[in-house]
């Protein structure tokens, strides 16, 4: 990609059909495998392999951040750090900046916070076009009793949220489930309504890739827009070996139904560098269309101050102190 495809970012998103689901089709479920050894060793190779520089470099992090669920969750969250935030996504770099690289106008794909603070941000966020995600179901262990889970969903699209991530129950894939999962889901998925359902699968919970591949593919069966892997509260969140899992999941998903589900990697994805890699492997395996914010997300509390400083190199050739991009 290069500087000139900046554009992108802002192309209208393509309008196709959502991912309404299967009935749970479980020879499906019990056929899938993962070769742990395999994905690992693949994984392994994936940082390295990449070398891209300057324009391109700078256009891949412009897109980085178009795609980004700029978050905050936080148990100290206050209005004012979420109206702060929401300026920083409306505005993710400086205008100086953008200026110079040509893309003023450029936003983050959206603000991600708890429920407590949706209304918060929905009215930070007014005029803007970026949508409010709510984390709703008792995150980030996701064992409130399920009628309030249930409920709590249905507050946060009230309250203005066009995007929930919900997270799943992680005992129903540990003891194999699948039906408990897919009817949780399901439900889960109904009561977002038009609001769009991103499922937290926490996989550094879930004990082997072979779960987290039979609990990607039940989540899409039961109509999840996208899967995430991780809260950002587990002792292991987003990693490459994961990843690869998840978004094989989809793609044999998309071959065997025609149907797209995004793809959310969270929590510990803090480094410019770490968002390149993720970038080419989704480019790499599932191609360009998902590379929208349809499609694709990053969820990230701390990514975006990482790549203001190597835009602002790019740029002027020189890097800020860390303190001068504390917001993000
Ligand atoms: O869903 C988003 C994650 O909670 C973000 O995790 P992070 O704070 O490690 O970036």
């Amino acid at each position: 990609m290069q500087t000139k495809d900046k554009t992108e970012t802002h192309l209208p998103q393509v309008q196709e059909q959502r991912n309404d689901g299967l009935p749970l089709d479980l020879s499906w479920v019990k056929a899938v495998q993962a070769n742990t050894s395999a994905i690992e060793r693949r994984a392994a190779t994936l940082p390295g392999r990449r070398s891209i520089k300057k324009d391109y470099q700078a256009a891949w992090l412009l897109k980085a951040i178009s795609l980004m669920d700029l978050t905050t969750l936080a148990g100290d969250d206050t209005e004012g750090r979420v109206r702060r935030l929401c300026t920083k996504a409306r505005q993710p770099v400086r205008p100086d900046l953008l200026a110079a690289l040509d893309m003023e106008g450029l936003t983050t794909g959206a603000v991600c916070v708890y429920h407590d603070m949706v209304p918060t941000a929905v009215d930070a966020l007014r005029g803007s076009g970026i949508p409010v995600a709510a984390v709703s179901t008792g995150f980030p262990a996701g064992l409130s009793p399920f009628h309030l889970r249930i409920a709590e969903i249905g507050e946060s699209v009230a309250a203005g949220a066009e995007e929930i991530d919900i997270v799943i129950t992680r005992r129903h894939v540990l003891q194999g489930n699948w039906q408990a999962l897919y009817d949780e889901m399901a439900e889960m998925r109904a009561a977002c309504g038009t609001a769009h359902v991103k499922a937290i699968l926490a996989t550094g919970e879930l004990g082997s890739l072979r779960n987290v591949a039979r609990a990607s593919l039940v989540c899409m069966m039961a109509g999840a827009d996208f899967i995430k892997t991780s809260t950002g509260k587990e002792g292991v969140n987003a990693t490459l070996p994961v990843t690869l899992t998840m978004i094989r999941a989809i793609r044999d998903y998309h071959q065997r139904t025609g149907l797209r589900v995004g793809y959310k990697p969270a929590g510990g994805i803090s480094k410019a560098k770490d968002a390149l890699v993720y970038l080419a492997m989704i480019k790499d395996e599932l191609g360009d269309r998902w590379l929208q914010p349809d499609l694709f997300r990053f969820g990230a509390s701390s990514l975006l101050g990482d790549i203001e400083r190597q835009l602002e190199h790019h740029v002027t050739g020189g890097y800020s102190a860390g303190w001068r991009h504390a917001i993000g």
